[in-house]
């Protein structure tokens, strides 16, 4: 059996006023995320992670960021497209484990409702999907929430 593995990181601008997708659900939030897309930088640090994994480059090169097909899409989208491109060429995922770095608003609550909308999308189970959080200590752009970011490593295997 061959098995891979791969990590992905993304970070996104924090603004006042705009919606916050995280994990591919809506949080309650002064701030959200800015982006191209609908900026859902744990969505996008998974595909990375993945497509590194299969050594199939990255999700700007796949979704370019000056495509207007892209434009406000919701990201769920591209993990659904990631996962399909990477049985396409047979690789199983096996499981992915996620650090996000933020100040708030705290994530734990949420963590179960993200899980239950990522692993489908990447058709493995809950229990194969790690998301964990920290907040950067008051330090840097994510200490002063001005930004947030995301890590994440996946395992694939095939044969
Ligand atoms: N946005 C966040 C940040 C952290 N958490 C949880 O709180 C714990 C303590 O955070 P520290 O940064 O003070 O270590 C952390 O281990 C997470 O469980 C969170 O839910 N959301
Ligand atoms: C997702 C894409 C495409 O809409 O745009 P953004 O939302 O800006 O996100 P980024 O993490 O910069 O990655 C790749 C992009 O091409």
């Amino acid at each position: 059996m061959k098995i891979r593995v791969g990590m992905g990181f993304d970070v996104h601008q924090l603004e006042n006023g705009r919606d916050f997708f995280l994990g591919g659900i809506k949080l309650v939030s002064e701030k959200g995320a800015v982006g191209h897309s609908d900026a859902d930088v744990l969505i996008h640090a998974i595909c990375d992670a993945l497509l590194g994994a299969a050594n199939m480059r990255d999700i700007g090169f796949h979704f370019s960021n000056k495509d207007d097909r892209w434009k406000g899409m919701d990201s769920k989208f591209f993990l659904k497209e990631v996962t399909r491109m990477l049985h396409d060429k047979g690789w199983k995922i096996e499981n992915v484990d996620c650090t996000l770095t933020l100040e708030k608003p705290k994530v734990n609550p949420h963590i179960d409702a993200m899980k239950k909308v990522l692993a489908p999308l990447m058709q493995i189970t809950e229990e194969d999907v790690s998301i964990k959080a920290t907040t950067n200590e008051t330090l840097g752009y994510v200490g002063r929430e001005e930004g947030v970011n995301a890590y994440a490593v996946a395992l694939i295997s095939k044969g």
